[in-house]
């Protein structure tokens, strides 16, 4: 386990990384491909190697790299006898390939690392075992699931819902997504849409609700350009609050990525957000508290807690319970690790609550090993007096194996002990 020593306040120029979300997309629908598609603009992190690495494991394309750029060769859609997928700690590639899984291997077993292993996967296992697929083990799925209605919960796992867009497009009949509660995560139901129609699927939402997906539908190769990753950029948002300025470009200002909400939260309170063109410059300010929803916006609640703590007054943040259930019990650790730093902050059941504006001093912090809380307490470190050391700052490589290098080129202190 790798300890980070950091310490300094962040400025200068970044480029966006290729979005992790748009990236698993992309990988997914061109292996279901059946011809060659071209991805540009991808980084290899652990959770796009995982998604990579259960594509091949169900024989769905050969891969060829050079530096961002990604081949993919469909090959002929056969029906494997076993699988078994290597999904790492990743909770989009598990559940994204589970229900194809059952379309594209007789039995298909999951092999999980770290946290994942105990990340949900109710309401989707009862619902596909209703739909005839039998799950003999804890992460182990065989038989096929007939088309027609699906209904689900919205609030637990928006993957669950991106996961059956996937998969239901290639069944024989329509299907229809019927979602019980409202949709949480929505952003990202739309990101699998889009990335989905630049493969030639389409689905359509029928109301708030339902979702109709027309079977027999058929992949078509693409070549594809990842955008930019507003999750990622979110840290270097709201570390040039508290820093010194911070450009950020490669950013589209249309995405449908829901974690583009960074940019108005931060303008909410207080903070001098400008964006030109694809470019986001986040500028040294006096923050404010507010009152965050995070219900479409998990990702963003270690950051935000960070903002929280550098502003004047309360932030609450509400809605996050499904924080319990990332890479860490994020809204656990959040708590933990910044009040080590000497913030004021207390976990309610679904969120946080920080009272601003205490100095920060460094810390030994845990990173739980989750990526976003070892980011969040890097940008963190920027606002506290001395150094702070991060236990399993390599965590990072799960979304960004280049975080470090980032964060040295905007002038920050990590040196690996
Ligand atoms: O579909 C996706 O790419 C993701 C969906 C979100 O999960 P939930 O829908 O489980 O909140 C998010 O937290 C995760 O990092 C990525
Ligand atoms: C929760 C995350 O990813 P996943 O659910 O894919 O593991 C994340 O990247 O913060």
């Amino acid at each position: 386990m790798s300890r980070m020593r950091v310490s300094g306040r962040l400025s200068g120029k970044v480029e966006a990384m290729p979005s992790k979300s748009m990236a698993h997309r992309a990988v997914l629908c061109a292996a279901l491909s059946g011809g060659e598609s071209r991805i540009s603009h991808i980084a290899f992190s652990r959770d796009i190697q995982a998604t990579i690495a259960c594509a091949k494991a169900l024989g769905l394309a050969d891969f060829s790299f050079a530096g961002d750029k990604l081949r993919v060769i469909g090959r002929p859609r056969t029906v494997a006898e076993e699988a078994l997928l290597p999904c790492g700690e990743s909770g989009s590639t598990l559940r994204f390939f589970l229900p194809l899984s059952c379309l594209l291997a007789k039995k298909a077993r999951f092999v999980c690392e770290g946290r994942l292993a105990e990340r949900p996967l109710e309401p989707l296992k009862s619902l596909l075992m209703e739909k005839g697929v039998a799950w003999p083990g804890s992460h182990e799925v065989s038989g096929r699931p007939a088309a027609g209605t699906f209904e689900i919960a919205g609030n637990v796992s928006s993957q669950f819902i991106s996961g059956l867009l996937f998969a239901l497009p290639l069944l024989e009949g329509d299907s229809v997504i019927r979602l019980t509660t409202p949709l949480e995560s929505a952003g990202y139901v739309e990101l699998t849409r889009q990335m989905q129609a630049a493969f030639g699927v389409r689905s359509e939402w029928k109301s708030e609700r339902e979702l109709l997906v027309p079977g027999n539908q058929t992949y078509r190769p693409s070549d594809v350009r990842v955008e930019g990753d507003y999750s990622h950029a979110a840290f270097f948002a709201v570390a040039g609050q508290i820093g010194g300025e911070i450009a950020v470009s490669g950013l589209l200002p249309d995405s449908r990525q829901g974690d583009k909400a960074v940019l108005e939260i931060l303008a909410r309170m207080g903070g001098n957000i400008e964006i030109q063109g694809e470019t986001v410059f986040s500028r040294p300010s006096l923050l404010s508290g507010t009152v965050i929803d995070a219900a479409q916006i998990p990702d963003l609640v270690p950051i935000l807690a960070v903002a929280g703590a550098a502003a004047k007054g309360e932030t609450r943040i509400v809605h996050a319970q499904r924080l319990r259930i990332k890479e860490s019990d994020r809204l656990a650790a959040t708590a933990a690790e910044l009040a080590k730093m000497g913030a004021e902050i207390e976990e309610t059941l679904d969120g946080l609550v920080i009272r601003g504006g205490r100095p920060l001093h460094g810390a030994e912090i845990d990173s739980h090993n989750d990526h976003r809380i070892a980011m969040a307490a890097a940008v963190a470190a920027g606002l506290a007096a001395g150094e702070t050391v991060i236990g399993g700052a390599e965590c990072v490589a799960k979304s960004a194996p280049q975080f470090w290098e980032e964060f040295r080129s905007l002038g920050g202190n990590a040196v690996e002990q």
